[in-house]
């Protein structure tokens, strides 16, 4: 067992460039998006950079993006945001799983961490409606004792308010609980939390490698971790 969870009660596990590699849909949703409002397609490798706070900013890049490429304006009109938004909302509640796969490693990480008796639970910036289809789609749904999603309190990571709240909701010490994610706001949410952290280098984090974030331990594969 790794180091870093020695003492450790609850572990608190990202889902998109943690658990699943999304971007493969997400890119989908977000084209079909642009397309519907007549912009240019943004492409997966900069929607890959462009994941991690939410679909709402997932969207405002998105359309900052095609506008500065088309025009030279950075700056959408609000409701030119919420007609993208709701319309990649709408594309990817579709299928939102269709091309989405488990990284190598995270099955096995999940079953091993259950069957030792860890509470495990899923704090995501994504919408709280897609987490139950992706989870049953991919059978790893009964592992997770709870799940939050960006929109299930006010404040999203990096604030740690999702973080302190599964500490508070299972009585565990937040000193006894580890965050698992691909981005700084995985590890800045963990750090403000009281959490452990734990980094996995593969997923996405604007172009950056996570490890500049300083957490407790990286591992390559979240097979490591057991
Ligand atoms: O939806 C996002 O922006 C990112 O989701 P995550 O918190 O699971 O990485
Ligand atoms: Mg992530």
């Amino acid at each position: 067992m790794h180091p870093l969870l020695v003492d450790i009660e609850l572990v608190a596990f990202d889902l998109d460039g943690t658990l699943i590699d999304s971007v493969p849909d997400l890119a989908l949703a977000v084209d079909a998006a642009l397309a519907e409002l007549g912009f240019p397609a943004a492409g997966e490798a900069r929607v890959r950079d462009w994941v991690g706070n939410g679909s709402l900013v997932l969207m405002e890049r998105a359309l900052c993006y095609s506008i500065l490429a088309g025009s030279g304006k950075s700056d959408p009109a609000t409701g030119l945001l919420e007609r993208a938004h709701a319309a990649f909302l709408a594309l990817y509640g579709r299928d939102p799983g269709a091309n989405t796969r488990l990284y190598p490693g995270a099955r096995e990480c999940l079953d091993a961490l259950r069957g030792r008796g860890f509470t495990l639970v899923l704090v995501t910036n994504k919408p709280h409606a897609f987490i139950a289809p992706l989870l049953e789609g991919l059978g790893i749904a009964e592992h997770f004792s709870l799940c939050l999603g960006g929109d299930s309190l006010p404040e999203k990571k990096p604030h740690p308010a999702p973080l302190l709240h599964v500490a508070a909701h299972f009585e565990v010490a937040t000193g006894a609980c580890l965050m698992v994610g691909d981005s700084r706001h995985d590890i800045a949410a963990g750090k403000a939390a009281g959490f452990r952290t734990l980094a996995v280098p593969y997923g996405y984090n604007h172009g950056e490698p996570v490890r500049q974030t300083d957490p407790d331990g990286v591992v390559e594969s979240l097979a490591e971790l057991v």
